[in-house]
């Protein structure tokens, strides 16, 4: 089984999170996700993260900002997942959906009106404790 290697991360305002609409024509269209996306070689998790952040969301985030929060291990029918996620509260810059994504700032107590992957789900009891 071929593992893939994902990182992303929540970020946080007050008590809400941002997440994307994956777009269609790619694999979960229509499901909500955290920002982020697939490491690349040579890349540590965190300087994956800041690259995705400004290619997708156009903000600019340190490593110093991001602190892993939890990690999703998921079988998908073609490979596995691993996927940490970071948190972050503090970046530069504001969000915007630069791939065409709808973004949304999720209130933390409603995630579940939000379909996500089913890679996701074990995530959501470390932010509900945040
Ligand atoms: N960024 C992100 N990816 C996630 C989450 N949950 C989850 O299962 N994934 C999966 O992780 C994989 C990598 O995400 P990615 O953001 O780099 O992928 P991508 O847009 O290039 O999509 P692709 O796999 O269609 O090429 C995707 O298969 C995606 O479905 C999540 O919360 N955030
Ligand atoms: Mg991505």
């Amino acid at each position: 089984m071929k593992l893939v290697l994902v990182a992303a991360v929540a970020l946080v305002k007050d008590r809400r999170v941002l997440l994307a609409q994956r777009p269609a024509g790619k694999s979960l269209a229509g499901l909500w996700e955290f920002p982020g996306g697939k490491i690349e070689p040579g890349e540590s998790p965190e300087v994956a993260l800041i690259r995705e952040l400004d290619e997708e969301l156009g903000i600019t985030a340190s490593a110093q900002s991001l602190s892993p929060l939890a990690f999703a291990s998921h079988s998908y029918p073609d490979f596995h997942l691993l996927m940490p996620l970071y948190l972050c509260r503090d970046w530069q810059g504001t969000p915007h959906g630069r791939e065409g994504q709808a973004i949304e700032w999720a209130d933390i107590n409603s995630l579940d009106d939000y379909p996500m992957p089913p890679a996701d789900l074990p995530l959501l009891p470390s932010l509900r404790a945040l």
